[in-house]
């Protein structure tokens, strides 16, 4: 071991940059080690004429100089990092940057940045807001602090929930304190849980066996995006629950029109539904909304979105209980829909989990050139060629190419393939959702809309076949399907850990983003990301000049074909008879894989 680093070791914290001259005496072999490979990088950042697809480069700027790699340059790391961030935040947003709370927090983290992995950045919990609750660090803490009843204690036990991770650690103190909050917090770490203790602790007991105080009519109500995440959220209310006779609703057709009758209403607790469906009852006159206390979001910068947004107003409007406590969740939050957000709060705490906007760095990622959209298929199923961990998720951008994509990939040989998309029946999607957790989907070929905050556990590979629409969709894309937990205890840096095996270098998932001559205007938002969250981009990329506001608005709107391979239009029905005669006797991988 370096002389160094044996004595560096001890609890004293040594100032590389201030003792520089010393430090370089112990460490000469390793800087000139560091400089050959930036050397070598820099030469390999220079972007070849013959990778210059969009024939930005030359043009570039070349202010920016990276050295991927060098992670004993801390200055320069640091300057990186910071000036990445900044455009990043540029290129995310329309102005509003982060507030007072993030610039701090990243200069604490940029202090313990010398001691850190260079690729994987911590992840910290900022908070901003008047008189914000000191977090916990144990549910055993959240219990002594606020009462928290026994049931749910031991119900988050037998589920093997046994520490808070960073956003419940933050978030439950303050909902159970009764202010309104704005979590952002990435994909998979637990933001269901979050608002759910609190909602079920402030409520005390079910409606029909408590006091005359609480009114009549349902008290608490969850909103989400599809009713797929719906059902998620709804299954883990009632885990939580258990053994307290709660009425808890997940708003359907058939539940609507049971609660049409008042007198089966007023019993209800809780209600979880899509936007859609509330409101329908709602103009029908048969829900009403004006005893409910506590209003969540989930999902929230989906739900500001133009096709949500009419019907969250109109929700909102009918809750008129003077004490209703409003909580919005999401992974990410453009500045736009944070104004919107805030604003409809009162006297909001913010609670932002790692780096706004970012995905958890545990996600190795990449970026795959493949020239047009035809050479996608060919790509994909040379990537599927190879050793892979399933199940892997696959993104497209509509619903008929994942019909089309799937089919393709059944009759190209691939097994135990699945699709799952708004288009399909209530049944197929069901039927989907549940081959996929019991492992029997090596592949699911998806869209976003549909796979967004659904809880996929074991998946460890995402293919974005389909450029994403928009910086936030690459973040729920790929975080979406991996689930986190035990997270560090007792200290303000949350760094999660994946559910099962451990992954390449130390990381857990491992994304895949393909991307055409059509897409190259938009690389580089998404290239920031991965910067961002560690991961390696090639210097040419960083190199592309940043799109225009406008280009940057037309990102998601990129034609492309409805059928994958438009030589070959097969109907469905055909792709499944093909399977069951290449596939009749196929043994499940995973099985394989755990013997
Ligand atoms: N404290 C905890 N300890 C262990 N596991 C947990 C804990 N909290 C949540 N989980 C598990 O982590 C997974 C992800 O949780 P959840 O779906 O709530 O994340 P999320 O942040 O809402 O993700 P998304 O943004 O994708 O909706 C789930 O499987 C959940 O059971």
């Amino acid at each position: 071991m370096e002389a160094f680093q044996l004595l560096s070791r001890g609890g004293s914290r040594f100032d590389k940059n201030r003792f520089k001259a010393d430090f370089s005496l112990f460490n000469k072999s390793k800087i000139q080690d560091l400089q050959n490979k930036d050397k070598h990088d820099s030469k390999g950042g220079e972007l070849p004429s013959e990778l210059d697809f969009f024939k930005y480069a030359q043009g570039g700027s070349g202010k920016r100089k990276i050295s991927w790699g060098a992670a004993g340059e801390d200055d320069e790391r640091k300057a990186k990092r910071k000036k990445v961030k900044r455009s990043q935040e540029e290129d995310y947003s329309d102005g509003g940057g982060e507030g007072e709370d993030d610039e701090k927090a990243e200069e604490e983290e940029e202090e313990d940045g010398a001691e850190q992995t260079p690729t994987v950045p911590k992840h910290r919990v900022t908070t901003k807001g008047t008189n914000v609750p000191e977090h916990v660090d144990s549910f055993a803490a959240l219990k002594e602090r606020y009462q928290i009843p026994s049931h749910i204690i031991s119900n988050l036990s037998h589920n093997g929930y046994m520490q808070p991770t960073g956003i419940q650690s933050y978030g439950i103190p303050v909902l159970l304190e009764s202010r309104d909050l704005a979590a952002i917090s990435p994909t998979g770490t637990g933001k269901t849980l979050s608002y759910l203790i609190p909602v079920l602790c402030a409520l005390g007991s079910p409606t029909s066996s408590v006091r005359s105080d609480v009114g009549s009519g349902v008290r608490a109500v969850i909103i989400a995006p599809t009713r797929e995440l719906a059902h998620q959220i709804h299954n883990e209310c009632l885990k939580l629950s258990q053994g307290r006779k709660w009425r808890i609703v997940l708003f359907s057709k058939a539940t609507a029109s049971t609660l049409a009758d008042k007198s089966v209403r007023d019993k209800v607790d809780i209600i979880i539904s899509t936007p859609l469906r509330l409101v329908a009852s709602l103009q029908g006159g048969k829900l009403d909304l004006n005893n409910v206390r506590h209003l969540v979001l989930d999902e929230a910068d989906r739900m500001l979105d133009s096709e949500f947004f009419p019907q969250i107003e109109e929700i909102l409007a009918s809750c008129t209980h003077p004490n209703i406590q409003k909580a919005v969740f999401s992974a990410t939050l453009p500045a736009g829909a944070e104004k919107v957000v805030m604003e409809m709060l009162h006297d909001p705490i913010r609670i932002v989990v790692g780096l706004k906007d970012t995905p958890l760095p545990l996600i190795s990622q990449s970026l795959t050139y493949v020239a047009d959209d035809p050479s996608k298929l060919p790509s994909l199923l040379t990537y599927l060629a190879q050793p892979y961990n399933p199940p892997v998720l696959i993104f497209t951008s509509s619903q008929p190419r994942a019909t089309s994509l799937a089919e393709e990939l059944v009759l190209n040989g691939i097994p135990n393939v699945d699709c799952l998309h708004a288009g399909l029946s209530k049944k197929e999607r069901e039927d989907a959702v549940s081959r996929m957790r019991r492992g029997e989907s090596w592949i699911m070929v998806s869209t976003e809309v549909m796979a967004r905050g659904m809880d996929f556990k074991g998946v460890r590979e995402v293919i974005n076949y389909d450029f994403p629409t928009s910086i936030q969709s690459y973040i729920h894309r790929i975080g979406g399907p991996h689930s986190f937990y035990q997270p560090p205890a007792s200290c303000s840096f949350f760094l999660f850990k994946c559910t099962g095996r451990t992954g390449r270098a130390g990381r857990d998932g491992k994304a895949v983003t393909f991307f055409t001559d059509e897409d190259g205007p938009y690389l580089k938002a998404i290239a920031n990301v991965l910067v961002q969250s560690g991961s390696q981009v090639p210097e040419w990329i960083l190199k592309l000049p940043k799109p225009s506001k406008m280009k940057r608005r037309s990102m998601g709107k990129v034609k492309r074909p409805e059928f994958i391979n438009p030589a070959r239009k097969i109907g469905r029905g055909d792709a499944i008879k093909k399977r069951c005669i290449i596939f009749p006797l196929v043994t499940s991988r995973f099985e394989l894989i755990t013997l």
